[in-house]
């Protein structure tokens, strides 16, 4: 299934694509033992935008972030960041490109602990020797609501405040695009609702596009689009998500198992 952008609904996105693949496929080893994680895939992710990725364990979610990113090979199809497409860049290429167009969050916050959050944050631009945008650091710093957290190092931070220093980090070059792969996995439920509501923010105020996979109905449900992967494709997807839309599409992945199982001889 192609998957329009989401250009039109709620909010105010620009209609332009920030990320786009064609016939994505992703193949992990050969033979008998080949898995096909990703297959054909053909979706547009829309700028200024929040999508959210879910489908059942091993659907290919984390792949097709991966390869979106750039951080993994395809093994055919292709892929464009903005105009640039990225299939086919040499390693030093694509690395230079991740580092100064895309943002990564993690479920694990991936903070320094000798650091301080201002350092922890500014800490992929010092690397890449590029100065930040002060007035933007200010305000992604002010609308992450971490002014007064500064100095402090990550071990006297909550988890929360943790992962908002992480995303600040995200944000701090201002990239075109921010993948989040399961950034309330490590949170309890208020941390990260705070977390999902600062994305929104990020997408909202500050115009950035956010590409999140997740398990959690509720988490997609801050999304503007959720896209539902199932055995390596694009089987569905839902505008303007609630939780309880996004949880009743989720359970007819698990009554399609059975049925699957059900039949040995491998037709349907
Ligand atoms: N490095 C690898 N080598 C072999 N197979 C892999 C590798 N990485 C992923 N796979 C397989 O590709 C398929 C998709 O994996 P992927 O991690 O993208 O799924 P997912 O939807 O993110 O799963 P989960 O929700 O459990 O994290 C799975 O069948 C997985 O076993």
């Amino acid at each position: 299934m192609s998957t329009p952008a989401a250009t039109d609904g709620a909010g105010g996105g620009t209609g332009q694509v920030a990320a786009r693949a064609r016939g994505l496929t992703k193949a992990y080893g050969t033979g008998e033992t080949a898995v096909r994680a990703l297959d054909a895939v053909d979706v547009d992710i829309a700028r200024g935008r929040f999508t959210a990725v879910m489908g059942p364990s091993g659907s290919g979610k984390s792949t097709l972030m991966h390869c979106l990113a750039g951080l993994d090979s395809v093994s055919a199809g292709q892929v464009w960041l903005g105009d640039t497409e990225i299939t086919g860049l040499k390693d030093r290429e694509l690395t230079r490109l991740r580092r100064d167009r895309v943002g990564f969050m993690f479920q694990s916050f991936n903070l320094l602990p000798t650091l301080t959050a201002a350092e922890n944050i500014t800490l992929p631009m010092d690397i890449a020797g590029r100065r930040p945008d002060k007035a933007w650091l200010e305000r992604v710093i002010d609308t992450l609501g971490l002014r007064d957290r500064l100095t402090h190092r990550p071990a006297q931070l909550s988890g929360g405040q943790q992962q908002r220093v992480a995303c600040a980090r995200a944000l701090a070059s201002r990239p075109e695009l921010i993948f989040a792969d399961e950034p309330t996995g490590n949170l309890d439920s208020r941390a990260g609702l705070e977390v999902l509501g600062f994305l929104r923010e990020a997408v909202d105020r500050l115009d950035q596009t956010v590409v999140m996979v997740t398990h959690d109905p509720s988490a997609a449900a801050h999304s503007d689009l959720v896209l539902f992967l199932g055995d390596g494709r694009i089987v569905d997807a839902l505008r303007e998500p609630t939780a309880d839309r996004v949880l009743e599409r989720m359970k007819r992945f698990d009554t399609l198992v059975p049925e699957a199982v059900a039949k040995p001889d491998g037709e349907g």
